[in-house]
């Protein structure tokens, strides 16, 4: 098979650029990944980590003989970026980026470069960082891409297909709208849960607070752990659509607080908030596919998960996943997965054999 792309640049090697880098080279999707970076600390990790082939610490004619860049570094430095990266560009070049915020970046970037699509991978991490990226976040993501009137039908079919390749769901919105959505679904809830953050922090009781905080906090607020600065970029450059966001939550949150006298009211209100929330679809991200599953019961006790492995091994049982789900102080948990269903029968007998017990 040839891969879609030869030469891949990649313009910020972080947690999304990294991660594009190891879904294209994973996938033998092009020949060659660059990576440039203003951190030579993330240019090495890169290298050391098999995420690019060739590491870059300035702009150079290099750039010209890319056949496809991702910029991939902070919302706020995406246009400046640009413009540096325009200076070394050909239209050799298919351009796109995975910036949250798309209005004037798709502005901007598509008037200096000569080939560009704006693109938004709808999944990421609070995780910063190359260390911290995988091809699997990728995977089964809704990635939007946001052709103009200026923008080349084939160039749009080329993206779209890359999209695909890396495992994602390619779905077309112009920049406004993306903004307008993405004010709702992403930035919102990023405000939300810095708001919730200082509710805790400004309070009198902030110790015991933190302390009885459980899962409906912590699920609600896990996005306010990601990079202060690179989400106020994010926040700042989606001002209009989120400032409108905003009003639209207030009035919703006045709503629920008179509603907080009408209880048959509340009720009809949080059913439908329920049914929203069954109704997101299931994203499953892994690279691996469907999996043969055996949980089996181990003892807390050294060399457990090393006999475990040894016996399947030399019964030539190959294990494809493995996860730690419970460890209490009498034992606890592991699941295996295995790549087919036979597989799994023999594991189970080989493990029973050996006296472990399976489910
Ligand atoms: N983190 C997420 O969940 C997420 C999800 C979707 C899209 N995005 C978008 O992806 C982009 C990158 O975010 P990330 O989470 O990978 O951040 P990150 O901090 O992990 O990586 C950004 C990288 O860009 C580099 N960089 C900064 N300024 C640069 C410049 N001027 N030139 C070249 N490199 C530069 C940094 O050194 C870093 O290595 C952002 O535009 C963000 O909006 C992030
Ligand atoms: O942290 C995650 O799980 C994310 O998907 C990050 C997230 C989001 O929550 O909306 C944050 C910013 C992006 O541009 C896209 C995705």
């Amino acid at each position: 098979m040839r891969p879609l792309f030869g030469k891949a640049g990649i313009f910020g090697v972080g947690l999304l650029g990294g991660s594009v880098a190891l879904g294209l080279k994973e996938r033998f999707l092009v020949e060659e990944v660059h990576a440039y970076d203003l951190d030579p600390k993330a240019l090495e990790a890169a290298l050391a980590l098999g995420v690019a082939d060739r590491a870059h610490a300035a702009l150079g004619r290099w750039v010209g003989e890319l056949d496809l860049a991702v910029l991939a570094a902070p919302v706020g430095a995406l246009e400046e970026l640009g413009r540096k990266v325009a200076e070394h560009a050909s239209a050799r070049t298919l351009f796109t980026d995975v910036g949250s915020v798309k209005g004037r970046v798709v502005q901007t970037l598509e008037a200096l470069l000569p080939r560009y699509v704006g693109g938004h991978p709808m999944a990421g991490s609070e995780r910063a960082g190359v260390e911290n990226a995988h091809a699997g976040l990728l995977q089964n993501a809704v990635w939007v891409l946001t052709p103009t009137p200026r923008t080349d039908p084939a160039d749009l079919e080329a993206l779209k297909r890359l999209v695909e390749a890396l495992g994602a769901y390619p779905v077309l919105l112009s920049p406004a709208l993306h903004d307008r959505l993405v004010a709702r679904v992403s930035h919102l809830p990023y405000l939300l849960a810095v708001a919730l953050n200082l509710l805790v922090a400004q309070d009198p009781d902030r110790e015991l607070l933190m302390f009885l905080a459980a899962g409906g906090f912590r699920d609600l607020t896990r996005v306010a752990s990601g990079s202060p600065r690179m989400s106020r970029d994010m926040v700042s450059a989606n001002k209009e659509a989120l400032k409108e966001a905003i009003e639209d939550l207030k009035g919703l949150l006045a709503r629920l607080e008179e509603l907080l006298e009408e209880p048959e009211a509340l009720l009809l209100a949080a059913e439908e908030a329920k049914r929203t929330r069954d109704g997101l679809p299931i994203v499953r991200r892994s690279l691996l596919p469907e999996m043969h599953d055996l949980v089996v019961q181990v003892p807390d006790r050294p060399g457990e998960i090393a006999r475990i492995a040894t016996a399947l091994g030399g019964a030539g049982v190959n294990i494809k996943d493995i996860e730690v789900l419970a460890i209490r102080d009498e034992g606890g948990a592991i699941r295996l997965g295995f790549a087919s269903r036979e597989e799994k029968e023999k594991a189970r007998e080989v493990l029973k054999e050996a006296g472990y017990r399976t489910r």
